[in-house]
């Protein structure tokens, strides 16, 4: 059937930007977000200032605080604010919504009741609806300036896997589909504990072959974790794992690479999370997975280490340091026969 109209749910970067490429691909698209002034601005100006300065944003885009004026009849619905407010926001808007409506989640974090990520949250809000994630490599300010990306719908539904990708795809953004949903929503919650450790060994000056050592760690303690979890590791090698891996863990637009980083020039955390001014989810993911771990016995080297550094003050050059001397594990474990390693 297609996409015709969409509802985006958030006015920061990624939402903005999520909402420019509907409105560059004639969807009727109208964002939704809670301060009138940006609403204004998008309408008027069309810009969004405080999140995506100095980017012209497509003059149909529409943007409203009034929830049902954006989400009744619309044919998709994504989901973009923080972990942390998801539940909350699509409760809000429930009585809103009919069954054929789908939902599709752009957040990248970990509800810590019950473990949920956030198409588990919506399926548990609307468990009639077409429900998909959308995850990957895509730093917000870089598809805002049309440079090439891709990404990942991922939906046990086809019908809205193949729609999203038409109503996505253009000269600048490619959008590949898996039906593996939990596996491509956790590579895109955990790899940001990841990008703050790389932004320690950034900050410390570290050289490119420990910086290549921790990235590639942290893909065999994502790995171990997600086949511990019950999830297919195999899935952390398409764009969703490695590839958000690598681009959170080496570019400074990163959220979570900055606030490594700060923490890695003696900052607080306190501090880092207030000069950012924006959400960095590996914050919360890293209290969540490190209790995880714990409770379930998983080895996590990098988390434990960085947790230890952003709650308790511990020095952040330890955590690579702690690789070296940490019990002997092997390099692809998650793919080779136990009994060969
Ligand atoms: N910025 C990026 O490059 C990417 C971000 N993401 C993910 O998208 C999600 C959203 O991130 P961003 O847009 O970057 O965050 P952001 O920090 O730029 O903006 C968050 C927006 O949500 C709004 N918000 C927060 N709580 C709210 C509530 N209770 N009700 C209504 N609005 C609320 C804020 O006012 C703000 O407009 C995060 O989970 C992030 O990991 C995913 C891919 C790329
Ligand atoms: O998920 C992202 C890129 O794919 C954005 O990462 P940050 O939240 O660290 O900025």
């Amino acid at each position: 059937m297609g996409i015709r109209t969409a509802a985006i749910i958030g006015g920061g970067s990624f939402g903005t930007v999520t909402a420019n490429i509907l409105a560059d691909n004639n969807i009727q698209a109208i964002q939704w977000l809670r301060n009138q002034d940006i609403a204004d601005s998008i309408n008027q100006q069309h810009v969004n200032e405080q999140y995506l300065p100095g980017i012209a944003l497509n003059p149909s885009l529409k943007a409203t605080t009034a929830i049902e004026e954006a989400v009744v009849g619309a044919d998709v619905i994504f989901v973009s604010v923080p972990s942390k407010s998801v539940r909350d926001v699509i409760s809000g808007f429930a009585h809103l919504i009919s069954p054929q409506q789908a939902l599709v989640s752009t957040t990248k974090g970990i509800e810590p009741d019950g473990f949920l990520l956030m198409s588990q949250v919506i399926r548990e809000v609307f468990p009639d609806n077409p429900v998909g994630v959308l995850s990957g490599p895509n730093l917000a300010k870089e598809i805002a300036r049309k440079e090439l990306a891709g990404t990942v719908i991922a939906s046990e539904n086809s019908d809205l896997r193949r729609d999203i990708q038409e109503a996505l795809s253009c000269d600048y953004f490619r959008v590949y589909a898996s039906n593996d949903v939990y596996g491509v929503e956790l590579g895109g919650a955990l790899k940001n504990i990841y990008a703050i450790v790389s932004g320690f060994v950034a900050a410390l000056g570290m050289g490119e072959n420990t910086k290549s050592m921790i990235i590639t760690r942290s893909l065999a303690e994502m790995s171990r974790f997600a086949d511990a979890m019950g999830a297919n590791p195999l899935t952390f090698l398409g764009l969703s794992g490695v590839g958000d891996l690598v681009v959170t863990c080496m570019s400074p637009l990163s959220r979570n690479f900055r606030v490594g980083y700060a923490i890695g020039q003696g900052k607080t955390l306190d501090q880092a999370i207030e000069e950012l001014g924006e959400v960095a989810e590996g914050v919360n993911t890293l209290r969540y997975v490190r209790a995880k771990a714990e409770d379930s016995g998983i080895y996590m080297p990098l988390v434990m280490g960085a947790y230890e550094c952003l709650f308790h003050g511990a020095d952040p050059g330890m955590v690579a340091r702690g690789l070296m001397t940490g019990e002997h594990a092997s390099d692809v474990e998650f793919a080779l026969p136990k009994h060969e390693i």
